[in-house]
């Protein structure tokens, strides 16, 4: 029986823009187990990014988690805040939104690490790659090293030194070059050795995502936040690295939360799935709950718009109509979807709370978990302005949505864990 590792209840972000609040992730629940791929897909702007940094602590102003809770299950961590901060506690659990900023700095790198698009962004071009590698390895050890709660302080001691003081290459130790360097060959960099000594331009787009990755695991983290990891890579390297963060997973154990716009990737890589539009999670299950008896017609019109999960380089047809505003003032108390769905009702002008569905831990944001259509009650055509809606029965003009195939998913079965 698998265990849950994170358990997102309610969370709340909204960024304070002087074009008024954007509510870039509304009341999302999740439950993420140990050891599994939980995918979260969506369109763009639909809030998965922000997601990912409300979990790794790195929300920027104007930017603020104004709600909800993000429990990480870690018996020592319990264990160390647990005076402090008892109502943050709840049996192993830590409600990560409970404790200091230096207690959620001190597990950035250790508990939970994150890979990004765009790996230029976290290297410095100035130092070699073995060098920065070897600084992570190094930056971890002195963490685990010393008392969790006092981690804030040493960690920026740390940098501080590294970066002014000593300089990076005298900071960091034999051992964690070594340590560096077998990273390097984890993550599958032929002559590791070798190619440490090189800067980052001296990689390959693909060769500088693997050594991104072997940065993410210098500190063993349990969970890696993988955002779109593979998108700016041609289509056989992107599977390439997918391959590779499935082997990671399944040597190590570690959690993984893959954010993709990509089905192919969540049909290939992902164990269950939380399914985003307009910073909420409409539906969440199994791949099989997903992907076979979805409930959600956004999650339908997803799957509609994938031709085929095993062919390559099909044009996708988006879903008619555009992913609405976010900004408070501009949305309205009623299902979000209910615009651009092909079966609202009357039921969908109240906000609907997140159902139940059929699987165990099937939900969906949808009164269609509910009830069934009903085309008595469906709402008029043009209710929500002209052309806005597609009727269920005619095909309306395909622009907006930003689903593309790439062709890095759909070698894996879906039902395979069933
Ligand atoms: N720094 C910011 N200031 C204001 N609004 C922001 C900021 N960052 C994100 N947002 C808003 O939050 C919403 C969700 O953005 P997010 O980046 O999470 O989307 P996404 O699903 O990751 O999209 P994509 O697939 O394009 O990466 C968007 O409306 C975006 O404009
Ligand atoms: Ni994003």
């Amino acid at each position: 029986m698998s265990e849950d590792l994170l358990r997102i209840t309610g969370l709340s972000t909204r960024f304070f823009t002087d074009e008024g609040q954007v509510n870039a992730v509304s009341d999302l629940d999740a439950t993420v187990e140990r050891g599994e791929v939980f995918g979260i897909v969506g369109e763009s702007g639909s809030g998965k990014s922000v997601t990912a940094l409300s979990i790794m602590d790195l929300v920027e102003s104007p930017g603020e988690i104004t709600a909800g809770s993000i429990e990480y299950r870690n018996a020592d961590l319990a264990a160390d805040v647990r005076e402090d901060h008892p109502e943050a506690v709840d049996g192993e659990f830590v409600d990560l939104l409970g404790v200091t900023s230096s207690v959620r700095r001190s597990l950035r790198g250790t508990a939970f690490s994150m890979i990004f698009q765009d790996p230029e962004s976290s290297f410095n071009p100035t130092l070699t790659i073995g060098e920065q590698i070897a600084e992570a390895v190094e930056v971890q050890r002195r963490a685990s090293a010393t008392p969790r709660l006092s981690r804030g302080v040493e960690y920026s001691f740390a940098s501080l030194m590294a970066s002014t003081v000593l300089g990076s290459k005298k900071f960091v130790t034999a051992e964690s070059r070594e340590r560096a360097i077998e990273l390097l060959e984890l993550v599958g960099i032929p002559d590791p050795v070798k190619r440490a000594e090189e800067y980052p331009h001296e990689y390959s787009g693909g060769m500088l995502q693997r050594a991104m990755i072997a940065q993410a695991l210098a500190g063993e983290p349990d969970v890696l936040v993988a955002d779109e990891p593979t998108t700016a890579l041609d289509v056989t390297i992107q599977a390439q690295i997918l391959d590779l963060l499935a082997d990671l997973q399944e040597e190590t154990g570690m959690t993984i939360l893959l954010i993709t716009h990509n089905l192919g990737v969540i049909a290939r890589m992902c164990d269950r799935v939380g399914v985003m539009y307009a910073g909420e999670i409409v539906e969440r299950g199994t791949l099989a709950d997903v992907f076979d008896d979805h409930v959600h017609p956004y999650t339908e019109g997803l799957l509609g718009s994938v031709p085929d999960l095993e062919r390559v380089g099909d044009r996708l047809r988006p879903i008619p109509g555009n992913v609405p505003s976010l900004l408070d003032d501009e949305m309205d108390d009623r299902c979000y979807f209910a615009d651009r769905c092909p079966k609202a009702m009357d039921a969908c002008l109240d906000h609907p709370p997140s159902y139940d569905a059929r699987g165990e831990e099937h939900a969906a944001r949808c009164v269609l978990a509910e009830m069934d259509y009903d085309e008595s009650r469906a709402l008029p055509e043009g209710y929500f302005g002209e052309g806005e809606r597609p009727a269920a029965d005619r095909e309306a003009e395909p622009h907006g949505a930003e689903i593309e195939p790439d062709g890095a998913g759909g070698t894996r079965e879906r039902g395979e864990n069933e």
